[in-house]
């Protein structure tokens, strides 16, 4: 309800009320005057046919009586006058004339008690006033009534009923209450009317906050109110006006540079609330900050990537995806989460892209591929989803320049509206994934150089010590064995003195090659030092591990390695030992190894020794 229309309602209703109160007290207040003069000049007729009786009783005209009532009653303000005789009158003087006995009942019993009453009567021709009045005998005065009456002291001689018409004196009351009503109302209307005069300013003021301030919950700041005067209200108004102007260029300024932190080009900061719009955004880069911070603790490029899955699952409620790696060099991508799952295979895309990751447009391009607007704009999607059509959109997460990762997003045509508005948000979380991503990698790709050697490509002798505790503690928990292989080419110095250091490499380099074929996969194959190489066989015995090395040794005899101008063949010596049956000491089972290797050497190369205790001596131990 408006302010104009509460203060409208509130006077009506204090109008009415007072019109209605001072009505009532006016009504009340000239019935109480009209009763009161009524019975007083009923009591004054009364008292002149008093004395006027007495006069005829001592003249001896009491006969002409009725003439004199009825003269009477022609007097103005009276109607009807009528006189009764009480019991001690007619007992004296006898009953009279008729009209002297025709008492009704309420007269009969004002003679009975001597009390007067009176009475409102409504009649057909208006209200009268009816006043009993009883004739009581009294000894005051000259005559007075014991003169005549055989009658003690205040014995009731009769009474004397008069009628007085009110009707006149009702209309009055009336017509004088209905002008004080008028005047009061008038009176009211006027202030009425001059109270929305001095209150206009403030209803017009209260009714411009309002759409201003509806404008602004709205998310628009450029409503302002017209300053009058420079009272209360116009201070207020122009404080008002003021609070406006901050909020609109402070939102404006924290949406501009929130927009540009988010990359907002798809949607005007001026569409919407802008406010809403902000504090999304605002949220939004609060949200990023936190995964950022994430990621640049987690500790491998898988974890990352897991925790951008979770942004895409969880965040964004996509749940057909994929990540795919791209290894530059290699011209290959691969697929490191695909629908929410870390790790499995290729499904959005033809596999061609893994191979030739050129065939994908987003790594050829470096832009996104946006299938949304565009459909089939790359021919490499592959629609694998039920039922329905869907729609892929593709971007990239840039690292130096180049395309490191290709995340596509899959959606069906009712999703498509509301990915792509998502497009901005997601690329900040991309935006913010690369340069975390490329550090992880890096650092991976540093550790992983780190622990092999740069030559043959197999594991080094730093790999062996970082690995040692995981080797022995996994041994000891399967109860499984292990066995060490130590290998060391035979007259490999007359390769390099013959031949020349490049020879030697080739050499080095067929034999890591011939060494990781003729193992299993889970078996290490480690390049120990110069010439000399180890290899771990997991879950295998000392008595296997003989067999392996042998089906090495020989398969590394009949290798023909291609040199300049000629064909090399080598031969190698093994030592064999094992865990934990010859010792529960890794680096001694090492040690061992190498022992049986020298006595290998020793019985003339090309061949395989495995370790028996004898073989250690003190001599050994000191070597
Ligand atoms: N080309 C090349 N030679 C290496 C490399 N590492 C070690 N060597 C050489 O390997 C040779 C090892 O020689 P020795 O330890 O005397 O042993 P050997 O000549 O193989 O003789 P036996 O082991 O007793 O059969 C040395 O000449 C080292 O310079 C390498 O990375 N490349």
């Amino acid at each position: 309800m408006t302010l104009n229309t509460k203060t409208l309602l509130f006077f009506s209703a204090l109008m009415g009320f007072l019109v209605l109160l001072l009505a009532a007290i006016s009504l009340y207040s000239f019935r109480q005057f009209s009763l009161y003069t009524a019975e007083h000049h009923a009591r004054s007729v009364a008292e002149t046919i008093k004395v006027g009786l007495t006069e005829s009783m001592v003249n001896g005209t009491i006969g002409k009586r009725s003439e004199f009532l009825d003269r009477l009653a022609d007097v103005p303000g009276v109607q009807n006058v009528r006189m009764m005789r009480g019991p001690a009158v007619v007992k004296q003087f006898g009953p009279g004339l008729a009209q002297d006995h025709q008492a009704d009942g309420i007269e009969s019993q004002v003679i009975s008690r001597g009390e007067a009453r009176f009475d409102v009567l409504e009649k057909e021709g208006g209200s009268i006033f009816r006043a009993i009045i009883p004739y009581i005998a009294t000894g005051h005065g000259t005559p007075n009534c014991l003169q005549c009456h055989t009658v003690s002291n205040g014995t009731v001689l009769g009474a004397i009923s008069i009628d007085i018409p009110l009707t006149d004196v009702k209309r009055q009351a009336i017509t004088a209450t209905a002008m004080v009503s008028l005047s009061v109302f008038l009176a009211a209307l006027l202030t009425l009317l001059v109270l929305r005069w001095q209150l206009r300013p403030l209803v017009e003021t209260a009714g411009a906050v309002k759409t201003v301030v509806t404008q602004a919950i709205g998310g628009a700041f450029h409503g302002r109110i017209k300053q009058r005067g420079s009272d209360e209200i116009g201070v207020i108004t122009g404080q008002l006006n003021q609070l406006m102007e901050f909020l609109e260029e402070g939102i404006g300024t924290i949406g501009r540079r929130v927009s540009e932190l988010m990359g907002h080009h798809h949607r005007p900061l001026n569409v919407g609330n802008q406010l809403v719009t902000t504090t999304e955004m605002v949220e939004g880069l609060v949200e990023v900050s936190r995964y950022k911070q994430a990621i640049e603790e987690d500790q491998t490029k898988l974890e990352v990537y897991q925790r951008l899955v979770n942004v895409l699952n969880d965040k964004y409620d996509f749940h057909q995806f994929s990540i795919y790696e791209v290894a530059a060099s290699k011209n290959r991508m691969a697929p490191v989460a695909v629908d929410g799952e870390i790790n499995a295979p290729c499904r959005w895309c033809d596999s061609q892209i893994l191979i030739d990751a050129n065939s994908c447009r987003v790594k050829r391009t470096g832009h996104e591929a946006n299938g949304i607007d565009s459909p089939g704009i790359c021919t490499m999607f592959r629609d694998e989803g039920e039922g329905e059509k869907h729609l892929h959109l593709c971007m990239p997460i840039t690292q130096s320049g180049t395309v490191g990762c290709v995340v596509q997003i899959v959606v069906s045509l009712e999703e498509a509206p509301l990915a792509k508005f998502m497009i901005p948000f997601i690329a900040v979380y991309l935006r913010e994934t690369a340069p975390v991503l490329e550090a992880k990698r890096l650092m991976e790709h540093l550790r992983e150089s780190s622990l092999r050697d740069a030559m043959t490509g197999l594991y080094n002798r730093r790999f062996l010590e970082e690995y040692t505790a995981t080797l022995v503690a996994t041994s000891q928990r399967r109860q499984s064995p292990f066995s060490v292989l130590m290998l060391d080419l035979d007259y490999f110095k007359k390769v390099n003195d013959t031949f020349g250091h490049e020879a030697g490499d080739k050499v080095l380099k067929t034999l890591a090659e011939t060494l990781v074929k003729s193992v299993r996969t889970s078996d290490m194959v480690i390049r120990y030092g110069g010439e000399e190489f180890l290899i771990v066989l997991l879950d295998t015995s000392g008595e296997i591990a003989m067999n392996v090395a042998e089906k090495i040794r020989a398969k590394v005899e009949e290798t023909k390695i291609s040199l300049p101008g000629m064909i090399l063949q080598k031969t190698i010596s093994i030592g064999v030992s094992e865990f934990p049956s010859d010792t529960d000491t890794f680096w001694q089972v090492v040690k061992f190894a190498d022992v049986a290797l020298y006595e290998a050497k020793s019985q003339g190369r090309n061949r395989v020794i495995r370790f028996i205790p004898s073989m250690w001596t003190t001599e050994t131990g000191k070597s």
